[in-house]
Parts: structure tokens; sequence; C-alpha cells
């Protein structure tokens, strides 16, 4: 396959309304700035990559203003005119950086779409995808009451989604999870408190239990595997990581320990999408299954999280609901849309989806080219 050669990258910061509020337990959501990543090849093809990134540093310390001069400053510069021979080597090529998963995973995600644009594949089938549709589920963010969550469940439920997952937080968690229960019996459901709780929380957690949820995500640290551990021994509900796995090695420790049964992947948390493959990789081999968490993201890391789950051991819905759902109007064309909680997996090159000039202008608040491998520091 044709090799990637960088001679420029765009970076174009972006304000965006949210069409609802969005609460967890570390705050409330009203609008996005993300910065997208253009990534020009020397054929003149273009890569996209988004930092999924928060505006606030509470999902995890990155913000985009960090990672948008760590692109600047550090990443952009290490793969600029370099010969990329396959996107699977920009992840090592990054490890000179400590962390800043985020930062990384926009411009790793920008390289495959470039890739695989040059080599007229869809990105699914470049990462040995081998679904053509994936099941989808709604994320739905703290209400103020338990009679409000109930209505909009009803919503996602009439809508198709094949999953309803339920943000909770202490006060905001049983009383929730019993109205829902009581009233959809069978639907699966699930439950995220983003790091709400302590192990001292243990005889209230396991109160969940009787609720037939499919796994709860997140209930203690985010940096913490061990806490888990002991949490999952003694649940029967099973406990999923999402903040706590950053990388492979995050993964196969939480794995040997026992701190999850189920693993939530999001490309920016783990750094991009050759990470994202190996942590499906090895829970696969490990029975484990797996599912693509959102970020709510724009359509362009919508359309890399829609090309990561058409891998075979993402057998659980993921959070990637359509655009209409996130924004009035996406800067992708088409929008990602659903049938029925079915998102058709795109068969045209790269992500598939093209990126709305026009629109991506009118939300654009500022445009950086970069075409130099120079910095004020010294890149190793
Ligand atoms: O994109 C979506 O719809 C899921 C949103 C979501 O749950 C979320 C959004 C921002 C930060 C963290 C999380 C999470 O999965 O914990
Ligand atoms: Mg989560």
């Amino acid at each position: 396959m044709k090799p990637v050669i960088l001679t420029e990258v765009v970076l174009h910061t972006i304000k965006m309304k949210l069409i609802a509020p969005f609460t967890t337990s570390f705050g409330t959501a009203l609008e996005k700035h993300v910065c997208l990543v253009e990534a020009v090849d020397e054929s003149g093809v273009s890569g996209w990559g988004e930092t999924v990134t928060s505006d606030e540093p509470y999902y995890n310390e990155e913000t985009t203003y960090t990672a948008t001069y760590m692109l600047k400053d550090f990443l952009i510069p290490k793969v600029m005119h370099k010969t990329i021979q396959h996107p699977l080597e920009v992840h090592d090529m990054l490890t000179f950086v400590r962390r800043n998963q985020i930062a990384k995973s926009a411009i790793e995600t920008a390289i495959w779409d470039a890739f695989a644009k040059k080599n007229n594949i869809a990105l699914s089938e470049l990462i040995g995808g081998t679904k053509t549709e994936i099941e989808v589920g709604k994320s739905i963010g703290i209400q103020s009451s338990p009679v409000k969550l109930v209505e909009k469940v009803a919503e996602y439920v009439d809508e198709g989604f094949r999953k309803i997952k339920v943000k909770i937080a202490p006060g905001a968690d049983l009383d929730y999870i019993d109205a829902v229960r009581k009233e959809f019996p069978d639907i699966p459901l699930m439950a995220d408190a983003n790091s709400a709780y302590t192990l001292n929380d243990i005889n209230h957690l396991k109160k969940l239990d009787q609720y037939n949820l499919m796994m709860i995500e997140q209930p203690l640290a985010h940096d913490d595997i061990i806490d888990h551990a002991t949490l999952q021994e003694q649940l029967q509900t099973p406990v999923c990581l999402d903040e706590s796995i950053h990388s492979l090695e995050d993964a196969r420790k939480a794995l040997q320990l026992g701190s999850c049964r189920i693993i939530n992947i999001k490309i920016g948390r783990v750094g991009g999408i050759g990470e994202s493959v190996r942590i499906h990789d090895l829970c696969k081999d490990n029975g484990v299954p797996v599912w693509c968490g959102g970020m709510l993201e724009t359509g362009i890391g919508r359309a890399h999280n829609i090309a990561l789950t058409s891998l075979s051991n993402f057998t659980i819905p993921g959070d990637t609901a359509p655009s209409s759902h996130y924004w009035t109007e996406d800067i992708i064309q088409p929008e990602v849309t659903m049938d029925h909680g079915i998102i058709q997996v795109q068969t045209g090159p790269g992500i598939g989806f093209a990126v709305d000039r026009e629109k991506l202008d009118r939300v654009t608040i500022r445009k950086e080219r970069i075409s130099t491998a120079e910095t004020a520091h010294p890149i190793p």
C-alpha cells in the first residue's frame, strides 16, 4: 500500500452548541469546542481527526486547548514530512510524549483516514472490520427527576435504540434506575457513574444487582483498577471500565486482576485506532466483550467510532447515536443516521463521510496551518 507523507496539517478549532445540556456526575456540557485535525498528504488527499476533548478537564486531564497545544508543539512536528508506511506505526511514534491520549488520537485517526483514502479502501475494511451494520444505544444524562428520566427512556426506546445507558451519581441512582425498570422490565439497560463512588458505597452499589443491568460503568475512581476488582468480586452486575483504561497495558492488567468483565473502548481515551484495535483483540482472546463509548463527538469522531465498531468483538451496542441527537447541523455529509437502532458502516474510502466545508466554516473560530517540523522544543 502507498505510504502517507504529510506536507501540511490544518487545525480547525470549532464551537458547536449541543441540542440539549448533557449532565454527568462531574458536570453539565452545553456546548463544545473541538479541534478538527486535517492531515494533508503529499498527494493532496486530506484525512480528518477530532480532539474528542471536553471544554473542561473533568472527564480526564485534557481539554480542547491542552490537546491543541500538544498537537502544535510536539505531536504534529513528530509526524510531519515522515514516510509513514502504515498508520499502525503512528502510536509508537508518539510515545515520546507521555499521556495526552486524546491529542495523540486526533492526529493518529487523521492519518488512518488519509492512508485509507489514499489507498482507496474503507477505514472499516482497513482495520479488519467484518460487520456491515452496527447496533446503537443512547446515553442519557442525569435528569431532574426519575419521572423525567422515564419519559426520556420511553422516547429513545420508541426510536429503536438497542441499549439505554443512564448516568448515575449519589442522590440520583437507585430511585432513577428503579423507576426505569418498573416501566421497562426487559430493555437492555446499564448505568454509568463516571467515578462518583468509593468502596465505602459497596452496600449501596450492591442494591443495583436487583435490576438486571447489563453492567455498571466506571463506578469507582478514574485512576483505579484495584478497588474495582474488589467491587467486581462482590457484585453480580458486570463492572465495565471507561476512565481507568488508557492503553493496551491498562486493559491487560485490569483483565488479569478481574477489575471488570466488559471494557468500553473510546478511541480518544486510548490514544487512537491502533491501540483500540489492540485492546479489542486482547479482549476477544479473553472472551471479554467490548463496546464503543462516546464523547459527544462531531461527525468526524462519530465516523471513526462507526468504523471501529465494525470489528467482531464489539458485541454490545455503543454510544454512537445519530448526529441529530447532538447537533442541529453536523459538519459531515451525509450526517450519521439510524434506522431502528442500526447504523450502516460506510463503504467509501476512509471514514466514508465528507466534511461539509461550508458548514465547517460557519462554526470555525480559528484556523491554523502547520507545514514545518520545526518547533520551539527539541523533538526526540
Ligand atoms: O457520546 C455520547 O452520547 C456518550 C456520552 C457520554 O456518556 C460521555 C460524554 C462525555 C464524557 C464521558 C462520557 C462517558 O461515557 O462517560
Ligand atoms: Mg463512561
